[in-house]
């Protein structure tokens, strides 16, 4: 059976990435656990005698994930942080790393050399050793996948799920245009997401890959809204930049552009969040906003720059 086909309604780009996780759920079936253990947050956790084992998995592939403007080095360094950000945004730390990479026949020696040098560099920097991998042909590009196992720091870790109504919602960075440089260039929140699940008035995160616009509804708990405030979203100056030639504004790019790599998070709702950032201030230097709250959906309370998130949307894959 030809794995293709040409017609639009058969397929995987008439339901999309999201859609398409789901009915891989639902397919699934009893083999993946409930999440954190089985599908659906940044990692699986993998329950150990002492403290969980995380696990993730994510590729840097030609034409998706980079072009030619990112070098060499640069993807070695995207592959290997996007995946550190995935064990940061469960507040666990990386332990060791296996890599696929399937390869058409032009790729060029010298440029794989530099994207192994890159991955050593990060893998030296963390102490996280790259323990193995596989070499495999594909007819065109190139597709990098890295399979990164880490710990959990304390005897929790921070999930999607834990948010309830009232919550501040925050991010760590500032946001969007990350076509510009960021999305290879970034470095990942580890030490702060290990801060922050010592933290036990902080109840769930994620890293934002998709944008703020889609992701925030991973942590928004049933019933509620997420009350975002305009005013409060931390435009990032690629955000003005590349909103000078899209017809859109920065903040659009903000919350729609994706691979900012910050932490998303929400904090206990009793939490005055203007302590929560002195806190912050004394350990880091990075930048963290409050930029809303959960709220129940019959909430009538409405800021006068709460965005309306129905008119944002982020990044999805087969859409
Ligand atoms: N092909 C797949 N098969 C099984 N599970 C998947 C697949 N793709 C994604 N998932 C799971 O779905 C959840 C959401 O995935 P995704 O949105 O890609 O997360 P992230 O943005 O952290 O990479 C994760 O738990 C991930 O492991
Ligand atoms: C050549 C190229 N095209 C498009 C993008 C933008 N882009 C690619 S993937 C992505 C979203 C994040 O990547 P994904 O694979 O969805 O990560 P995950 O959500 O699985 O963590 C974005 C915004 C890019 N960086 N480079
Ligand atoms: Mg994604």
């Amino acid at each position: 059976m030809s794995p293709f086909t040409k017609q639009k309604s058969a397929a995987v780009s008439a339901w999309g990435e999201v859609r398409l996780i789901q009915e891989i759920r639902r397919w699934l079936g009893t083999a993946t656990p409930r999440s954190p253990a089985g599908i659906g947050d940044d990692c699986a956790t993998l329950a150990g005698s002492m403290r969980d084992q995380l696990l993730t998995v994510d590729p840097v592939i030609y034409g998706e994930h980079f072009d030619d403007n990112v070098p060499a080095k640069g993807v070695g360094a995207k592959l290997f942080n996007r995946n550190i950000s995935d064990i940061a945004a469960m507040g666990g730390r990386p332990r060791a790393a296996v890599i696929a990479l399937a390869l058409s026949d032009d790729v060029k020696i010298t440029w794989l050399r530099e994207f192994y040098r890159s991955l050593a560099a990060i893998a030296r920097l963390h102490h996280v050793p790259i323990i193995g991998g596989d070499i495999a042909h594909q007819p065109a590009g190139i597709t990098a996948t890295m399979t990164l196992i880490g710990e959990a720091t304390e005897k929790r870790v921070l999930t999607r799920q834990g948010a309830a109504a009232e919550d501040w919602i925050f991010t760590t960075g500032k946001l969007g245009g990350s076509r510009l440089g960021w999305h290879w260039k970034f470095t990942p929140r580890l030490l702060e997401g290990q801060w922050l699940v010592a933290r036990p008035d902080v109840r769930s995160m994620m890293d934002v890959s998709d944008g703020v616009a889609k992701d925030i509804w991973s942590l928004t708990p049933r019933g509620c809204r997420p009350a975002l405030n305009a005013a409060a979203i931390p435009v990032s100056r690629s955000a003005r930049l590349a909103a000078t030639t899209s017809q859109r504004t920065p903040l659009a790019h903000a919350l729609t552009d994706g691979e900012d790599y910050e932490l998303l998070f929400t904090v206990n709702g009793s939490t005055d969040p203007a302590e929560f950032i002195t806190a912050w201030r004394q350990r880091f230097r990075s930048k963290l906003s409050c930029i809303g709250q959960m709220r129940r959906k019959r909430s009538r309370r409405r800021d006068d720059d709460e965005i309306d998130l129905d008119s944002y949307h982020g990044f999805e894959h087969l859409r």
